[in-house]
């Protein structure tokens, strides 16, 4: 097999525009390039407005109507989701990829009990008979651990705790057997316990061999849980490599900034405190490499006038020319 065919989901030089108001066209993903293979979890890192969600969204293609993907692949298991019919994409959607967000209470539908929307979720997708649903819609919340689960799936999302809830929005998740995950800061809300036990969840899924991205501002996160790494800046990646790699011996001057920033305590990074200075606003990106207003390394001409692709290492990748001089 070679490493093209074990690609679950090869994202290519995708770049989506949101439309404003004045006309102006604001290029929140520019150029994203990234693969996703079964059995791993790739971690989306930046600042907040860099691009991340916007990212993940493009790809499964529920964008705000103000948005468009203007050009890229999203290549999953051969099809490239960016070309399928809308009614494709919500076959597909939930099914063979699952989804889960910061906040449970917002993924689930309040008026809906447990059993409602797992065994809906389960027959919509004709996933099972109806008479097989409410035991499959049982067994997915034991699995995420939620005990008396036979009790529990009669109960609505708001009378869970927190943490239950997140489980709860797994199991939904789980339930189908995607074959990629898609987690968008899914431990934030919750205590570093609950955190835990979520990623020994995610984790078993990694193992079963299910594809992850995983959406965290939280370094320690990453390394805990993920075998590779792409760092964004302004809608684009600056950086990529294995997670231990790309966190022990950052290459771009940004990402440098970004660990150096984050204490990791324990192995739990706290909150991402940022890069003195602010990312740029996206309607005038500066020329070059748009960290360069930001770079204490930033030389005229060249960061100004071009952003270069330097190839590090096996999987690793920093876009900026300095790193060759560097290395
Ligand atoms: N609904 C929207 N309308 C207009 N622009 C938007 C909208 N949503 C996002 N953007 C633009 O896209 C950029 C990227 O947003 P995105 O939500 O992907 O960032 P993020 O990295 O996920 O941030 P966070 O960590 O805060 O979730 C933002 O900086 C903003 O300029």
């Amino acid at each position: 097999m070679t490493d093209q065919d074990e690609v679950l989901l090869g994202v290519r030089d995708l770049r989506t525009e949101f439309r404003r108001d004045d006309g102006d066209a604001l290029v929140a993903v520019d150029g994203v390039t990234f693969d996703v293979r079964p059995g791993q979890a790739l971690a989306i890192v930046g600042e907040s407005g860099s691009g991340k969600s916007v990212t993940v969204r493009s790809v499964l293609r529920v964008l705000p109507k103000t948005a468009r993907v203007t050009s890229g692949e999203a290549r999953f298991r051969g099809r490239d989701l960016l070309g399928l019919s809308e009614k494709e994409m919500r076959r597909l959607r939930g099914r063979e990829i699952g989804m889960v967000f910061q906040s449970a209470m917002d993924a689930m539908n309040p008026t809906l009990t447990l059993e409602r929307q797992l065994t809906e979720h389960l027959l919509w997708h004709g996933i099972c008979t109806k008479a097989d649903a409410k035991k499959r819609a049982v067994r997915a919340l034991g699995d995420v651990g939620i005990p008396d689960p036979e009790k529990r799936i009669r109960t609505y999302p708001f009378q869970l705790s927190g943490g239950m809830r997140q489980r709860a929005m797994i199991a939904m998740a789980m339930v189908t057997e995607p074959a990629l995950l898609i987690a968008d800061e899914p431990t934030t809300a919750v205590d570093v316990t609950v955190q835990r036990q979520i990623l020994d969840l995610l984790a078993g899924l990694k193992d079963q061999g299910t594809g992850i991205i995983m959406i965290t501002h939280d370094l320690g996160v990453a390394r805990y849980f993920c075998d590779d790494a792409v760092v964004m800046y302004a809608g684009r990646v600056v950086e990529r490599a294995p997670t231990r790699e790309l966190l022990d011996t950052p290459s771009h001057p940004y990402t440098v900034g970004l660990i150096g920033s984050s204490v990791e305590v324990g192995g739990r990074g706290l909150p991402l405190a940022p890069v003195p200075g602010s990312p740029p606003d996206l309607t005038q990106r500066p020329e070059g490499c748009s960290f360069h207003p930001r770079c204490s390394l930033a030389e005229r001409p060249r960061c100004h006038t071009e952003q270069e692709i330097v190839t590090i290492g096996p999987g690793r990748q920093a876009a900026c020319w300095k790193v060759a001089v560097h290395a």
